[in-house]
């Protein structure tokens, strides 16, 4: 077992102009572990997930992934990590194949090497078959499990996903849900899924409750409604944020 936790948070805050978005967040997701970042909109989910793969920059406190500060040594922090965004971001006119070569490209990745481990990421989500199909022919859950096997082409040890379920049906949320919970079962990856849905949040999960730019809980769902005397975890989290 790995003790370098995948992601290190420390007294995170951040601002746009002058306006506190975050504030001091600390937090720490192991290697191979699931955690459910669970806030409404606004909560901040976006912006964190923003600081740790430094499209943002200017912020206090520190992050770490897998050990490596993102600040002082970007490159290999940012080797580590996998990220699918809110907003999708395949190019829709291309194949799947090449929507993942292009991504092994930017990797630094050969031609062989990108076809290898992209072929082997799609068939772990099932769309083998799928690989010559443009994009535009896939259906919302497909296109999402593209992204996610193109976010683990470079075979990174934290996949951040940032509401990766945003307008799929209940069995393509449930299956996104599953197999994000078999990458950290299976291959040791580390998960942290940003979400607004509680029911995305499995018995058992690590649940992180993030509202107003601030960390208001983190424990097992069932600890969360416990601790509180709530009758399950959406009392639990009105109860928190109201
Ligand atoms: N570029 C920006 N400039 C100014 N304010 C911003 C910017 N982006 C986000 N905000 C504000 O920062 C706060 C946090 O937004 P953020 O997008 O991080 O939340 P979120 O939890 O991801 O929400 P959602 O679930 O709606 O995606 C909100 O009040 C938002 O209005």
């Amino acid at each position: 077992m790995n003790d370098v936790p995948a992601l290190e948070v420390s007294e995170l805050s951040f601002a746009y102009a002058g306006e506190p978005v975050l504030d001091a967040i600390s937090l720490a997701i192991a290697a191979g572990e699931f955690a459910v970042l669970l806030g409404p909109n606004g909560a901040g989910k976006t912006t964190l997930f923003s600081l740790i793969t430094r499209l943002h920059d200017r912020r206090r406190g520190d992050i770490r992934i897998g050990g490596h500060d993102v600040r002082r040594h970007a490159s290999q922090a940012h080797a580590h990590i996998g990220v699918v965004f809110q907003q999708p971001t395949l190019d829709l006119d291309l194949s799947v194949a090449q929507n993942l070569a292009y991504h092994g490209a930017l990797h630094g990745m050969g031609p062989g090497e990108a076809r290898r481990r992209g072929a082997r990421q799609l068939e772990r989500v099932g769309l083998a078959e799928q690989r010559r199909t443009r994009v535009r022919r896939l259906s919302g859950g497909q296109r999402r499990r593209v992204e996610i096997a193109r976010g683990l082409m470079h075979e990174p040890r934290l996949l951040l996903l940032d509401e990766p379920s945003v307008g799929l049906d209940i069995a393509s949320r449930r299956e996104l849900v599953e197999h994000a919970h078999r990458l950290c079962a299976e291959e040791g990856v580390a998960v942290l899924w940003a979400t607004h849905l509680i029911d995305e949040v499995r018995p058992g999960d690590r649940v992180l409750i993030l509202h107003r730019g601030r960390l208001l809980a983190d424990d097992r769902a069932e600890a969360l409604v416990a601790g509180l005397g709530v009758a399950d975890l959406g009392a639990a989290f009105d109860r928190l944020t109201t």
